[in-house]
Parts: C-alpha cells; sequence; structure tokens
C-alpha cells in the first residue's frame, strides 16, 4: 500500500519553531493532518524557567495535560511525531501524547531538533512508548540553539538544505508520495 493512499497524521511539540518547520515540510511532502501540540498550561518563557521545570518533569515522570485533542486516533495508518530535545530526553508533552492514545498497529514516524549538543534517549523513548507500533527510523538535525540566544534558523537558505534531507530520509524509510 503507498502512502497515498494511507491516511497521515502529523504531530510536534514545538517552542522556537524549528521542529514546527520540519512538520510543515514532511506536510509538503506527504499531505495529511498536521496538529501542533498545545498544553494545558504552557511552559515559562523564561530558558532557565523551562530548564528547570523540565528537569524536575523528567525526573518525577511527570506527563503534562495536553490541551490539544486528536479526533479519532483510529482512522490514521502513519503518525509522525516531532519533537525537539529537552535535556538528553524526549520531551514530557510528547510521552503525554505517546501515553495517551492508543497507537497499535501503526507505523510511527519520529523527527526531532536539537541544538547539537546531543539528542541523548529522546528516539529510544519513543520506542519504548510504541511497543506496539512499527517505528520507522526518525530524522534529526540542528534546529536552534536558545541557551545562546540562537531561536528560528530552519529558513532560507538553511530551509532549502534541509527539505533535500527530509525528502531523502522520507525515500529511504519509503514513505513518499
Ligand atoms: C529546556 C530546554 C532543554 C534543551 N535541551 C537540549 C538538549 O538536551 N540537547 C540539545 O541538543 N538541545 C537542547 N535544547 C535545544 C532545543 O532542542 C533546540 O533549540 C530545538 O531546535 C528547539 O526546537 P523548536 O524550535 O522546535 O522549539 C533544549 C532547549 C530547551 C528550551
Amino acid at each position: 500500500q503507498s502512502i497515498s493512499t494511507k491516511k497521515v497524521l502529523i504531530v510536534y511539540l514545538s517552542r522556537t519553531n524549528n521542529t514546527k518547520a520540519i512538520a510543515n515540510i514532511i506536510h509538503d511532502e506527504v499531505g495529511g493532518k498536521l496538529v501542533a501540540l498545545e498544553l494545558e498550561r504552557p511552559y515559562p518563557e523564561n530558558y532557565q524557567a523551562i530548564v528547570q521545570q523540565v528537569a524536575k518533569e523528567n525526573e518525577t515522570g511527570y506527563l503534562p495535560a495536553l490541551k490539544t485533542k486528536i479526533d479519532s486516533i483510529d482512522q490514521y495508518d502513519v503518525v509522525f511525531v516531532g519533537f525537539l530535545t529537552w535535556g538528553m530526553k524526549l520531551p514530557p508533552p510528547v510521552k503525554s501524547f505517546l501515553k495517551q492514545y492508543d497507537l497499535s498497529g501503526k507505523t510511527i514516524v519520529p523527527f526531532n531538533t536539537n541544538a547539537g549538543y546531543g539528542i541523548g534517549s529522546t528516539f529510544e523513548t519513543v520506542k519504548e512508548l510504541c511497543p506496539k507500533s512499527k517505528v520507522s527510523d526518525g530524522f534529526t538535525t540542528k534546529g536552534g540553539i536558545e541557551r545562546d540566544g540562537v531561536y528560528f534558523v530552519i529558513q532560507g537558505e538553511k530551509e532549502k538544505q534541509v527539505r533535500e534531507e527530509v525528502k531523502a530520509w522520507l525515500r529511504k524509510i519509503k514513505i513518499q508520495n
């Protein structure tokens, strides 16, 4: 069955829009429904404050409540899941999403941006949380470095270059219209 006959959902978490840019590229290439994950209680704007909050959530395994609701997840065959790296881990809201919905039997396609200092266990955690899904090889690329005041970078020439990388990855994992 080719991707064109499958139903695609693209869910992503993004703070400074780099992961959102990848989600948009994937959406251009494969279509489907594009959904940003929003929280009941948004994270603080301040960098130090969010670093501390995420560290605490990672330590306790806290799962923040999502404001975003997906209408009948059953209808989707392929679910792209996009996330940043926070403290070398999969961000807590993405864990909330993966735990909250029944993704068994679906193809899960993870994608990531990071600041270039490491993705740690992010992709492994997706696999752990989706034991009954087929998890594809993920895409990862360097996004912003908020720590150093570098925010949105996947635009202009960089966006064009990343688009080619995304296309090559989609061909490799055989998800391409
Ligand atoms: C709280 C916090 C923790 C982060 N931890 C990491 C990390 O462990 N490794 C890394 O490479 N980047 C880390 N980053 C940087 C982001 O992953 C990177 O800037 C990413 O491109 C942001 O994606 P976005 O623009 O979609 O929000 C962290 C950023 C924040 C705000």
